[in-house]
């Protein structure tokens, strides 16, 4: 929670902590749920001591919230102040990013300057509404993005080879340059894609999905009844082995263009299809590339037993190594 796709700092790290341990505790809940069809049944949950403490976490990450709104808005309407003559939207401190960003696309504002610009001329979108949307993104965007980023980095220190085909690549757009990596690099950075796109594939984050079916549908010989829950499980598609041969191993070069023709499009769907995929995919996308090229510039990661068997991450709505990933960090004194 360094600074959120909401433009805002949130500096407290007591309600940091605080609130990481929420989040934790909210998806355990939803897990146990999930597992416990009985607590599924909404008067049962509420008065059971899981309902209970399910409203206490939510009082306290409204508060976190609310609180970020506050702040956001006290900014708000400083600068807009300061910029009578201006746009307060377009004035807002670098759109929410840092100065010193080496991101290269032009400045937009944050997501929650968006909302709040929005409120001012639409009642309708209240606090209540704008802290819903903000806990949607913080909780959609960022343990899959960290999970994510974990993942990465675990596979290519378990798999040295590999990472030194990235590094090669880093090499051949970068050279010896300082230079920081910008979307205008994303093209020649294929073997980089491809390792994130094996990441996902072999660590799907979001391994199972939900869906209601409004109408009957019929899929295979089965014909499946309106108005049934149905849960897609993405893990089984991403391992399935007449798609993915040898499915357990890290294969990055499955990804390459040339491996990848005949694949049907829907055979890979870490960020899910159709209208209600994930909205921050790109952004994601960004992220990975630009921060795993630049942390692999620099640095090495390895693991003190590349012989282990791979970690297998636990379930709490998106995935998550239980005891974090373990890695050895050195700098690399030239990328060679
Ligand atoms: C590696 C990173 C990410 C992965 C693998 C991922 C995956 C997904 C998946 C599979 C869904 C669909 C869930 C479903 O259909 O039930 C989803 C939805 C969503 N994601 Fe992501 N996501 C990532 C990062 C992000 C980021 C960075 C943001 C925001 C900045 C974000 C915002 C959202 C939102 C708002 C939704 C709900 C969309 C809707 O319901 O219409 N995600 N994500």
């Amino acid at each position: 929670l360094k600074e959120t796709s909401m433009g805002q700092k949130s500096g407290n790290n007591e309600i940091k902590e605080k609130y990481l341990g929420i989040i934790e505790g909210f998806s355990a809940i939803v897990m146990e749920r999930f597992l416990k069809p009985w607590l599924r049944i909404k008067w049962i949950f509420n008065l059971s001591r899981l309902g209970q403490l399910s409203r206490s976490y939510a009082a306290v990450a409204d508060a976190f919230y609310y609180q970020v709104i506050k702040e956001r808005r006290e900014l708000f309407q400083q600068e807009k102040e300061k910029n009578a003559n201006q746009s307060a939207f377009e004035k807002l401190p670098n759109g929410g990013l840092d100065q010193d960003d080496p991101i290269d696309a032009p400045r937009r504002p944050a997501f929650l300057d968006t909302l709040l610009k929005t409120a001012e001329e639409n009642p309708e979108l209240t606090d209540q509404v704008i802290k819903d949307e903000v806990s949607l993104f913080m909780l959609a965007g960022h343990d899959t993005t960290a999970f994510t980023f974990a993942a990465f980095l675990y596979l290519i220190a378990k798999h040295p080879e590999h990472q030194q085909l990235v590094v090669d690549e880093l090499h051949q757009v970068f050279g010896d340059s300082n230079r920081p990596c910008t979307s205008n690099d994303f093209a020649q950075l294929k073997y980089l894609d491809c390792c994130i796109k094996e990441t996902l594939r072999m660590y799907t984050n979001t391994p199972l999905m939900l869906r209601s079916i409004p109408e009957d549908l019929q899929a295979g010989d089965f014909t499946l009844p309106k108005g049934v829950t149905v849960l897609l499980n993405v893990h089984a598609a991403h391992h399935n082995p007449d798609i993915y041969p040898d499915p357990e191993s890290f294969k990055p070069e499955r990804f390459l263009p040339e491996n990848s023709i005949g694949r049907h499009p829907y055979a890979f769907v870490p960020f899910s299809a159709g209208p209600r995929n994930c909205i921050g995919q790109k952004f994601a996308m960004y992220e990975l590339r630009v921060v795993l090229a630049n942390l692999l510039r620099w640095f090495r990661f390895s693991v003190s037993d590349p012989s282990a068997p791979l970690e297998t991450p636990t379930l709490l709505i998106v995935l998550k190594f239980k005891n974090g990933a373990r890695l050895i960090v050195s700098r690399r004194s030239n990328i060679s």
